[in-house]
């Protein structure tokens, strides 16, 4: 069982709410003035990945203060309890182990007594036989050919994850395409059967539920395309595999349970790139890549289990983003990746987050009085820069921001590295410093405007600063070091649900829209007018019905 404390009436909230009048009061140049060894003591190294967070509003007291909350908390057995398999996810009565899919050191893992490891171990083995074949092309088509394409059909967690992930890794894909089938509207799959050929694509149908009315109707599609363009029933096992949970739909399917892909129901949907959900990362970029991609995720863990909190990453950048959002009253969050590989870096962890956070009963089951997730967006920099940015440095809203970048490209094409890292390094001195009042009349008097002019133009060039920002830097973007990234991130998230004391790993906000298109789909079967729901939705339904 999860500790249940309500963080407002612990003592540290409240030394923190008078502690956030001073720290209002006071900007980032300040700070960093006051205190020549900011850096040095706000960033963190871990592997190659170093974590500055001193451009936040943040000072000593604040840290402690910050922490002394996280202890108040019990973020400590909150973090044993997800370890050892307790029921931490207790509205679906599971536990929470996406850690023990990269654990890497022969220990035991007990779900109801029984040791999960052999299974998890099992399913990796069969993941890398599987892609080596098909890899090597010694896996045939049903016209003896190798397989070129492979088309993951999944939705949400069974997609994110692995888009991500390929797309981040696309500088250590081999020579199979890789597509992706998750929207429901029949432009997707059409799109993507066009690129194809029945006799060289293998159809991933990627659901832990393996119910879910999108995946399903695209699989549907996706096998109907198979069979009517010359392939029989008896040549869907070498071109249709499963990964999932529920071994009777997929075998009701038609899809052999031997090219099932199993993973458990305590693998929660947006945690799951790390189970079987993840066979198209090890086809796009091999199995030895997928591993890394585990190790790095699994160094993460014992860093986020074993590291004091004070030098604790995820523990750091959670309790941060408490700071702005329940004190600041930030509402979104940016994520900003400068490498392009990392373009969905962004919408992955806006299901991460959203879908994790965005909660608003804590776990006694009573409305909370506070904010709890914020929204997450995000584009990779620079076309950010030249999109978005202006709001976040001269608008009226706090948006924490996360930089992110590479030192090494993958890529080093002339200067342009170079020229993406100027950018990267501006952008949060920018927002931090900010330029005054006085430093744009000296601008301004240097391209030899007159006094009137600089007196109209002054205002709307001044920037205030005082923006906050965490840079992260990693050496370079490989299999481990996205792994941690990823699993860095993850675990910020369920620190914040764990302060917040709601429940991170179920979703139930999910389903009332499921429910209701369910009952208004038979209703579009004919051209009745439809008058049993409200006068918008009603009206909405008849135009439809009009214009079809
Ligand atoms: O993998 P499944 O069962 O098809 O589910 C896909 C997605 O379905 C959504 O409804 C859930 O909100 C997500 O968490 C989940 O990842």
């Amino acid at each position: 069982m999860l500790p249940t404390i309500n963080f407002t009436e612990t003592s540290a909230y409240k030394y923190l709410a008078d502690h956030f009048i001073d720290i209002n009061k006071k900007n980032l140049k300040e700070l960093f003035a006051e205190d020549e060894s900011r850096f040095e003591k706000f960033s963190l190294l871990f592997e190659e990945i170093l974590v500055d967070y001193s451009k936040n509003r943040i000072d000593d007291t604040t840290l402690a203060l910050l922490i002394q909350l996280a202890r108040e908390c019990k973020l400590d057995e909150a973090i044993k309890a997800m370890f050892s398999g307790e029921e931490i996810n207790q509205t679906e009565g599971r536990p929470v182990l996406h850690i023990a899919l990269r654990n890497q050191r022969n220990k035991e893992i007990l779900v109801n007594g029984k040791d999960v490891m052999p299974e998890v171990y099992a399913v990796l083995d069969k993941m890398e036989k599987f892609s080596n074949q098909i890899i090597s092309g010694s896996w045939k088509g049903y016209t003896g050919k190798a397989i070129t394409d492979v088309v993951n059909i999944g939705i949400g967690g069974s997609d994110l994850g692995p888009v991500m992930v390929t797309e981040a890794l696309r500088a250590y894909k081999n020579h199979l395409n890789m597509h992706f089938v998750s929207n429901i509207d029949g432009t997707h799959i059409a799109e993507t059967l066009k690129k194809v050929d029945p006799e060289t694509t293998l159809f991933l149908i990627a659901s832990k539920t393996f119910t879910t009315q999108e995946t399903m109707t695209n699989a549907n599609t996706a096998r109907d395309w198979f069979l009517a363009n010359g392939a029989k029933k008896e040549d869907i096992a070498k071109h249709f595999a499963a990964l999932s949970t529920n071994a009777k739909d997929v075998s009701a399917f038609g899809i052999d349970t031997d090219n099932m892909f199993e993973f458990w129901d305590w693998v929660g949907g947006r945690y799951s790139l790390w189970s079987a959900i993840g066979l198209p990362i090890a086809l796009s970029v091999g199995y030895d890549n997928f591993k890394q991609l585990l190790a790095g995720a699994h160094a993460a863990d014992e860093h986020f289990e074993n590291a004091e909190f004070e030098i604790n990453i995820p523990v750091i950048l959670a309790l941060i983003g408490i700071w702005y959002i329940n004190f600041f009253d930030a509402e979104t969050q940016a994520i900003l990746p400068y490498d392009q590989y990392m373009h969905r870096f962004a919408a992955y962890f806006q299901q991460g987050d959203m879908e994790s956070n965005g909660k608003h009963v804590d776990r006694n089951g009573h409305d909370v009085t506070y904010e709890t997730g914020p929204v997450i967006w995000g584009e990779p920099g620079t076309n950010g820069q030249h999109a978005f940015y202006q709001l976040i440095h001269q608008g009226t809203r706090i948006i924490p921001c996360d930089f992110i970048a590479p030192a090494q490209s993958l890529n080093p094409i002339g200067n342009h590295h170079p020229i993406l890292l100027s950018n990267f390094f501006a952008q949060t001195e920018a927002l931090m410093n900010g330029k005054t009042k006085e430093e744009v009349v000296a601008e301004l008097k240097k391209e030899g405007k007159t006094a009137e002019e600089i007196e109209k133009l002054a205002p709307f060039k001044v920037f205030e600063g005082n923006r906050p920002t965490n840079s992260i830097l990693l050496k370079k973007v490989t299999p481990f070091s996205l792994g941690s990234l990823i699993a860095l991130y993850e675990h910020k998230i369920f620190v914040q649900g764990i302060i917040w004391n709601i429940f991170s790993f179920d979703q139930w906000g999910v389903e009332l829209g499921k429910q209701l298109a369910k009952s208004i789909l038979p209703e579009l079967d004919n051209d009745n007018e439809v008058a049993s729901h409200d006068g918008s939705t009603n009206g909405l339904i008849n135009q439809y019905k009009s214009w079809r």
